[in-house]
């Protein structure tokens, strides 16, 4: 099965957490947006859904999904999500998208936080993928400097801008032992918005697809 294919079987699966009546948090990415089009098959059983940004939003109204404002709502049932990296204790490394901000304010919303990838996802340790962290412009030159002392290399993502209009710098070759230390010491740094690092709160449940089907970790 190729990687699309795995993207379609994983969004498809996720389906079943959608519980009827509620508002759902709904993340950003190719795999996720295999899980809004199915979402519209019964887009009739839901409240509506609070999106993570501009694009998911575009797709879920496009598909007749109602997408409120987060301050507009109490709580989220269910947060469903890709992820650039996740280990077996469900933390990940998320913001290949550039939307890290957004996805970890609704997710933290959020009763259950679903993580839906492909095997390639699945790492023993995180950090391979480089590190997105979104920072303040004013702040870029200092922020990478500091991301230097705790062992990183920041290279900015040149002509991203985010949904906040903040920049990116992706921080590659760290080996994240630590994932909830690094992730509040990367948060406590000035001009730091947040970081790519989901440990504080990982995921819930984890669905992967394989070549033999969805996997539940
Ligand atoms: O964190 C994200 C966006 O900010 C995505 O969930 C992550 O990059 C995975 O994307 P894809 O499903 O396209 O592989």
């Amino acid at each position: 099965m190729d990687q699309n294919a795995k993207k379609q079987a994983v969004g498809r699966a996720a389906i079943k957490y959608v519980e009827p009546d509620t508002i759902i948090g709904v993340g950003t990415g190719s795999t996720v947006n295999y899980f809004i089009d199915a979402l519209a098959d019964i887009k009739h059983q839901i409240a509506g859904a609070v999106s993570s940004s501009v694009a998911s939003t575009e797709r879920l109204k496009a598909l007749g999904i109602d997408v409120f404002e987060l301050n507009e709502v109490d709580s989220l049932s269910i947060y469903v999500d890709g992820a650039d990296e996740v280990t077996e204790h469900k933390h990940m490394i998320k913001g290949g998208g550039a939307a890290l901000t957004q996805e970890k304010i609704v997710s933290a919303v959020a009763k259950t936080f679903v993580c839906i990838v492909d095997n390639s996802k699945e790492v023993g340790v995180l950090g391979k993928f480089p590190l997105p962290v979104e920072v303040i412009p004013m702040a870029r030159s200092y922020v990478a400097r500091e991301l230097v002392k705790l062992g990183g290399d920041p290279v900015y993502r040149d002509g991203v801008v985010t949904d906040n209009g903040n920049v990116i710098l992706d921080v590659h070759n760290l080996e994240i032992l630590n994932p909830v230390e690094l992730e509040k010491a990367i948060n406590n740094i000035p001009g730091v918005v947040t970081n790519g690092i989901f440990a504080l709160r990982g995921a819930d449940i984890v669905l992967v697809a394989t070549d033999d089907g969805v996997a539940t970790r």
